[in-house]
């Protein structure tokens, strides 16, 4: 076999500093422990609260811990500004951080905005400062998502006929998203969606279901999702966000998980990704060319979270050097947040919607 997979990135760029805005959950467990493993310089971090940002800053051994996020988007030293902050507010981040002449680029938190119309905004925004805006899409950066493109684009498995991503699982629903009309197509979705973006291309059709969520308190529409794609080769997809995934209680034995299949003219590939259960991704391929058949299963050790998050802020550090345009670039992303519009409108509507992602 001549396939030789490469579920990590190699680590081409680390020196532009980075500034924090945000000190909650993902930035203190994700964002920050990538970056402390990759190397990446970490000048400064602030939050709402700044006790919060002062204990974020002891654990990951960040100089500088600002007031506020103004203070720290004034910091001269910041070249890229790396946000985890609810969704609502950060737009006005990025604006602020696109004025500022220091600040190179900016690492966005999905969802880019509530709404298209914003991220659309933003996008031009964004091209008019001459700056580089990325979003945080880190599935891509899933070792077993990467692994999986290279057979694809390889043509080691042939030609995509059907593919499925279906969680079981039940994200943490952060506190402000009760106060948001949208949430798991906004939330969680979005991951998924984006990932058969990165493996596919762009869909021309697609359909979503949802119901309600018993676990969920709060008010919701978007609950359980189900949402089918049709894309212009004839591949079909599945992405399935299962957020209640049964009864939590004393002594349940749960199995949440993410598994995703992707047959094609001439193999399958099939595998996990490692959430939320802390375990390595997973994937297994067979071929009739490149295996004879066989299932072969290449392994590592890193991890969706914290480790894709090294190669989410690699691209960015990589193309603010070269001056060329991020991986996970905004215009690109505004097509992953037109797809999550389209299914929204797919259940408002009860039809499939078609979409042509090109026009924007
Ligand atoms: N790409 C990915 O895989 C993931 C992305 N995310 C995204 O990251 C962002 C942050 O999520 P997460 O860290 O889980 O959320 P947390 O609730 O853990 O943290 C929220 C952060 O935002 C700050 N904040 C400022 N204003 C508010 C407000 N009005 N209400 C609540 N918090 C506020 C908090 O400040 P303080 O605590 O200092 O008061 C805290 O630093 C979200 O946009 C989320 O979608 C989250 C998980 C995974
Ligand atoms: O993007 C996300 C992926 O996983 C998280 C789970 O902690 C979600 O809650 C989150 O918003």
């Amino acid at each position: 076999m001549s396939f030789t997979p490469k579920p990590n990135p190699d680590i081409r760029v680390r020196d532009y500093k980075i500034g924090c805005i945000g000190a909650g959950m993902i930035m203190a467990e994700c964002h920050l422990a990538a970056y402390a493993e990759a190397g990446f310089p970490v000048a400064a971090i602030a939050s709402r609260t700044k006790s919060k940002a002062e204990e974020v800053a002891k654990r990951w051994d960040i100089p500088t811990v600002h007031d506020t996020p103004e203070d720290l988007l004034a910091d001269s030293e910041i070249e890229i500004l790396d946000i985890a902050y609810p969704p609502s507010l950060q737009p006005a981040l990025i604006r602020a951080a696109l004025a500022q002449p220091h600040i190179k680029g900016i690492l966005a938190q999905k969802p880019l905005a509530l709404s298209l119309e914003e991220a659309r905004a933003l996008r031009d925004e964004a091209k008019a400062a001459g700056k580089s805006l990325s979003v945080n899409q880190n599935m891509r950066f899933d070792q077993s998502m990467q692994v999986l493109k290279q057979l694809l684009d390889g043509g080691i498995l042939g030609e995509p006929v059907f593919a499925q991503i279906d969680m079981h699982a039940i994200p943490h629903w952060q506190g402000f998203l009760a106060d948001y009309d949208r949430l798991t197509l906004s939330n969680m979705s979005v991951h998924h969606l984006d990932a058969l973006r990165f493996l596919f291309g762009d869909p021309s059709e697609v359909t979503s279901l949802t119901r309600t969520d018993p676990r969920t308190e709060f008010d919701h529409m978007d609950g359980i999702v189900v949402t089918t794609l049709r894309f212009p080769s004839g591949l079909m997809a599945l992405s399935l966000e299962d957020v209640w995934s049964g009864p939590r209680q004393e002594g349940y034995e749960d199995d949440q998980h993410i598994h995703w299949r992707v047959e094609c003219t001439k193999g399958v590939a099939r595998g996990t990704i490692g959430w939320p259960t802390g375990q390595a991704s997973t994937l297994e391929f067979a071929s009739t060319d490149e295996t004879g058949g066989k299932w072969q299963s290449p392994g590592w050790e890193t991890m969706w979270f914290p480790h894709a998050f090294i190669g989410v802020m690699e691209q960015l550090q990589y193309a603010i050097h070269t001056g060329s345009t991020p991986a996970l670039n905004v215009a690109d992303n505004v097509r992953t947040m037109a797809l999550v519009e389209a299914a929204y409108q797919s259940i408002e509507h009860g039809r499939t919607v078609r979409l042509d992602l090109s026009n924007d």
